[in-house]
């Protein structure tokens, strides 16, 4: 078993950071702070741009190329003179005058990202490189939003930043978790080789209002099922684990981790561990069936399923925080119990089915 050195003695930069745009330092024009967020028309994205757009003093650019994303996610801001929306996709190269780059344009969902592995890859690849390349020119700080499948199928529990990952590099789900370990390697080269300020996060499970309801992933897939009545598709064995962040606090993590002075890479999760079954059986405690079935106009078929699992799936996913702790200052605050039932109500919307009574 593995456990890796630290990565802290990588962080030594060669170069100064490039020069921030001129208009940083005119006495006679004060300018918004301009953030690109790439992907920004996805689930966190979107959360991220609404919390950005609040302060007065934030001018956001969306790029996206709507592949899970949507215009909808978007739309109390589309027209408002502080926000603009570009169809877009980062492994084209981009020129914007901008001072920080969310940088979260990939398909996070495994059944998107291995839809096209090769696209996958590239978009981690080359549209990293891509931002890496405008960040470079403009002087802006970028964060990217890796992701906790870096460390594969892991050999350490939980999983610390220094642990180095058991990544299958030629399996189905490696377009995505490789892809992002080069796209860390790219951000730690361009920080060394060109000064560039760079931040890492690795995101851990996040949920939340706005994921796609057909978009696969567990927590959408059973809040989904359960409002259609349908029973619960755990994927055997069902004892695999994961530890499921609310993306209100996955979005306060990414804003602490982008203003704070560490380059990361820091990882970003609730550790509240909970089995696959565990988390069907919370679902269907927490969820409420539809009227009908609550009027017993139909019976409700919310039970569990169990159904065939897909390869390489990761049996244990719990993050270690300690980093985020110390040096953000940030924690987890809402309980998988309480963010559940907080998509009842857009889930219920988007699906048409009726409110609980
Ligand atoms: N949600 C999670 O649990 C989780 C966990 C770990 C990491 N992440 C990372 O966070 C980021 C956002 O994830 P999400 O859950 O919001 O996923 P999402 O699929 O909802 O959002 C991704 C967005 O990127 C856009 N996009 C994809 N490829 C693009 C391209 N080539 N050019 C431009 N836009 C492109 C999509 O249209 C979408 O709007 C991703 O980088 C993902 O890898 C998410
Ligand atoms: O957080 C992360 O780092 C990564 O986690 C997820 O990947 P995964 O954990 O496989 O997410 P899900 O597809 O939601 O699967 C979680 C578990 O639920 C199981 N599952 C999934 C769907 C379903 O209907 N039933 C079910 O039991 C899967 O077998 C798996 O064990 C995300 O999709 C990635 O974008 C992200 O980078």
């Amino acid at each position: 078993m593995a456990k890796n050195s630290a990565n802290g003695d990588h962080q030594t930069t060669t170069k100064p950071p490039p020069t921030p745009s001129p208009l940083r330092f005119s006495k006679f024009f004060q300018p918004n702070m301009r953030i690109l967020v790439t992907g920004g028309a996805g689930f966190i994205g979107s959360h991220l741009v609404d919390k950005l757009m609040e302060n007065e003093k934030n001018e956001v650019i969306v790029v996206d190329n709507f592949f899970t994303g949507s215009k909808d996610n978007l739309k109390k801001w589309i027209g408002h003179p502080r926000f603009e929306l570009r169809r877009h996709d980062v492994t084209e190269p981009l020129l914007v005058e901008v001072d920080k780059i969310y940088h979260l344009a990939c398909p996070a969902s495994p059944i998107f990202y291995k839809y096209n592995a090769v696209k996958t890859i590239k978009t981690n690849v080359i549209g990293t490189l891509n931002m890496l390349g405008l960040a470079k020119r403009v002087g802006a700080r970028i964060l990217l939003t890796s992701t906790s499948e870096v460390y594969g199928d892991p050999l350490v529990h939980p999983q610390p930043e220094s642990y180095w990952g058991n990544v299958n590099p030629i399996g189905v789900r490696s377009c995505y978790d490789e892809g992002k370990r080069v796209a860390e390697t790219l951000m730690f080269d361009y920080h060394r080789q060109h000064g560039i300020e760079i931040r890492i996060a690795r995101i851990f499970n996040t949920y939340g209002p706005r994921m796609n309801i057909d978009d696969g992933r567990v927590v959408s897939n059973f809040i989904a099922q359960s409002l259609r009545d349908e029973p619960l598709t755990v994927q055997a064995p069902g004892t695999q684990t994961r530890s499921f962040c609310y993306v209100s606090d996955m979005v306060d993590g990414l804003i602490r981790l982008m203003e704070g002075d560490n380059t990361g890479p820091i990882n970003i999760g609730n550790p509240g561990e909970f089995t696959m079954i565990e988390l069907a059986e919370l679902v269907k405690e927490v969820i409420t069936y539809s009227q009908e079935a609550a009027l017993g106009l139909i019976s409700p078929k919310v039970e569990i399923k169990m159904v065939e699992n897909t390869p390489d799936d990761p049996r244990q996913r719990k993050p270690d925080i300690t980093k985020a702790k110390e040096l953000l200052g940030w924690e987890p605050k809402v309980k998988l119990r309480d963010g559940l039932p907080l998509m009842e109500e857009d889930f219920r919307l988007r699906l048409g089915v009726s409110k609980k009574i």
